[in-house]
């Protein structure tokens, strides 16, 4: 048995909150599969299209992002756990499943706060996205050839106040869905935590919760199935396995897009480096259960 971080992608969730109730439904059964198998399983998921819609929908009172963080994390916590529990009774499996509005820790002097780089919202034609640094003043980038989309501060995880509430849950034998969103960005005060603006990557926050419980596996769960370095181009070549030394190469040559792939492969090669027999697996949701014998996914190994 072994103890898997699940790191679901926000993009993998839909476009609303209808289209993400239905799809979270698939989303449960490869989660279950490893819950069945015998596997602790702890859940983390991305929030990118989420938050950027609800900040857009309450553009009217400035919600600030602390508190669309907050809402992103209940409501897509809210359906996954409904799901997955809806499973685990389909399959007669008697477990608890709960979500923790995560707070994750950041430095206040972190100069990522005033250089926006985490692409969050709908993604946008070039034209709408030029008229958008006009109306709104927002900063906008090219997204992985996807489309244009609008980038905030993403600052890194140093710590996560609820970890030890976390960690007696898994102990437990409950079934923890946190740092969602990659958690509510704080900033230590004198006698607790205060919300900064900005979204922290759900795959750097997925990688130290993974430490911190003492995972055995991150599972990083996106739209491919693997890896490819010269991505979407005609040389394109999918990995099935990388080591941390051809991951840096990699890096280096710039095969990994900024705001996508890159987080993943950082936040893979710091997990599977901090533990001998640590291994990470970047992978699509319909192979999870492949990827765990080997037979999909890029596995990221600590050679
Ligand atoms: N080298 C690469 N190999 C595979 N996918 C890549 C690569 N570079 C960029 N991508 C893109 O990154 C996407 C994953 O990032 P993203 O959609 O932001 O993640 P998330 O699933 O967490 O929302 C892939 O679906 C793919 O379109
Ligand atoms: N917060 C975050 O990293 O979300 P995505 O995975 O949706 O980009």
């Amino acid at each position: 048995m072994s103890r898997i971080l699940i790191a679901l992608g926000g993009n993998a969730l839909g476009d609303t909150p209808k289209e993400q109730f239905e799809l979270v439904k698939e989303t449960a059964r490869p989660i279950v599969d490893l819950i069945e198998k015998g596997h602790e399983v702890i859940i983390a998921h991305g929030n990118g299209p989420q938050v950027g819609m609800i900040n857009l929908a309450m553009e009217e009172i400035s919600m600030p992002f602390p508190e669309c963080i907050a809402m992103s994390q209940g409501y897509i916590g809210y359906h996954l756990q409904n799901r997955i529990y809806e499973e685990l009774n389909r399959r007669n499996i008697n477990k608890n499943v709960v979500t923790i509005v995560t707070q994750v820790v950041v430095d206040e002097n972190d100069e990522a706060l005033q250089n926006p780089t985490k692409p969050i919202g709908r993604f946008y034609s070039k034209e709408e996205a030029e008229e958008l640094v006009v109306a709104k003043g927002y900063k906008i980038i090219e997204d992985s050839g996807r489309g244009y989309r609008r980038v905030v501060a993403s600052p890194k995880p140093t710590d996560i106040v609820e970890k030890e509430c976390i960690k007696t849950l898994v102990k437990d034998g409950h079934i923890v869905i946190t740092v969602g969103g990659g958690g509510i960005p704080v900033v230590k005060k004198d006698f607790g935590y205060e919300g900064v603006n900005g979204v922290i990557d759900k795959d750097f926050a997925s990688g130290k919760i993974a430490e911190l419980i003492d995972a055995d596996y991150l599972f990083v769960l996106t739209a491919v199935d693997r890896i490819a370095i010269n991505f979407g181009k005609e040389n394109q070549i999918n990995l099935d396995k990388m080591s941390i030394e051809e991951a840096y190469r990699y890096i280096e040559e710039g095969q990994f897009a900024p705001g996508s792939m890159l987080p993943k492969v950082i936040a893979a090669v710091n997990f599977a480096k901090s533990r001998k027999g640590r291994q990470a697996i970047i992978v699509s949701l319909e192979k999870a259960k492949e990827a765990l014998v080997g037979e999909s996914g890029t596995i990221i190994y600590n050679s």
